[in-house]
């Protein structure tokens, strides 16, 4: 996969020449101030909401606001607020019917959504937006590292300009996604995009799926791309997204080294399809590892006796040292 490549499926590239056939969208440039504070780490407030009266308690001990606030107090800190821009992402939100599905260049903010009030991707308001995009490490991946798992890495990479992509938001129905791996221009397999389940209606309607797929990609995706190897999901005949052909793209039931080698291409007249084809197979959803860290889990339920011992002794030695300080304090000057 080339940085090329990446460039070329960038959501402002794509969305025009695809328009007809997917969910309307609005594309806004992402002001510098905007990318600054979604990279920022130390801030834990969430601005964007519409009345400024948030307010969120930080350790941030780099913080600028700290320099106003006396020592030893709990530090509050003001949302950064970004009037114009906000003001912008509301009127889009409104024109696209009021909830939106947000996402950046390249990818959404999938592995967050547990960290959202409503558990989903469904926003109302740039608060919503920037809390779910604040804890997405595929956000922060397109915003530091998009060219990552290029081959041509001795090449200069090319200048991004950020974009904040709304899309209306729809209810898909998760059996109805389907990922097509297009290799040259010829589509040449079909994983459902919610590999980990088995849905019926797939084993049962496997050959008009896989037609409808194909009649879509033939009259409407095939040769219209910038890029010959691109990725596409059509659900339903809809163009959801399209991703670059290469690592940085879930492979789902294929692996990367099948899809590239021409091996599934050659084994048949049409494209492979590959199903989960039983409820034994079924597999917890991959998003699942990005939620809270392990080490909380295992706390929290007792299951590590060894995690609870080391930090019962963190917890001591953070005692002793608070101990220490206070005596140090009292003591005659
Ligand atoms: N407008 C929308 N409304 C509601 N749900 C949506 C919308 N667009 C996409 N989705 C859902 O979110 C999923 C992820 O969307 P999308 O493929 O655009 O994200 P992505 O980050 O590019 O994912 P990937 O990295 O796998 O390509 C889709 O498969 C679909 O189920
Ligand atoms: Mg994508």
């Amino acid at each position: 996969m080339k940085k090329e490549q990446v460039v070329n499926c960038q959501f402002s590239v794509w969305y025009p020449i695809f328009k007809k056939h997917t969910i309307k969208s609005l594309i806004l440039p992402l002001p510098q101030n905007v990318i600054d504070y979604l990279l920022d780490d130390g801030t834990l407030v969430v601005s964007g909401s519409d009345h400024n009266t948030q307010q969120t308690q930080t350790n941030n001990s780099d913080s600028d606001a700290e320099e106003d606030i006396q020592p030893e107090m709990s530090c509050f800190c003001q949302a950064p607020e970004f009037p114009e821009f906000t003001s912008k992402v509301l009127e889009a939100i409104n024109s696209l019917g009021g909830r939106v599905f947000p996402k950046l260049n390249w990818s959404a903010p999938r592995d967050a959504n547990w960290i959202a009030l409503n558990s989903s991707l469904q926003c109302r308001s740039l608060s919503d937006i920037f809390l779910l995009f604040k804890s997405s490490d595929f956000i922060t991946h397109d915003l530091t590292q998009p060219f990552l798992q290029c081959s041509d890495q001795d090449s200069p990479d090319p200048v991004i300009n950020y974009e904040l992509v709304l899309r209306k938001w729809s209810e898909l129905i998760p059996g109805g996604e389907f990922r097509c791996f297009v290799k040259e221009n010829k589509l040449i397999a079909i994983s459902p995009r919610d590999y980990t389940q088995y849905y019926q209606h797939i084993l049962k309607q496997e050959e008009q799926i896989s037609q409808a797929i194909q009649d879509f990609f033939s009259q409407h995706i095939q040769y219209n791309f910038l890029d010959e190897d691109c990725e596409h999901q059509p659900g339903r005949v809809w163009l959801i997204d399209l991703n670059p052909f290469g690592e940085v793209t879930d492979s789902l039931l294929f692996t990367w080294g099948e899809l590239t080698s021409g091996e599934v291409a050659e084994q048949q007249e049409g494209p492979a399809f590959r199903y989960t084809t039983s409820e034994v197979t079924v597999q917890p959803s991959p998003c699942l590892s990005y939620r809270i860290p392990r080490d909380f889990v295992d706390l929290s339920t007792g299951e590590d006796a060894y995690k609870l011992i080391d930090f019962l002794k963190l917890k001591k030695s953070q005692q002793e040292e608070s101990e220490e300080e206070e005596e140090q304090e009292n003591a005659p000057q």
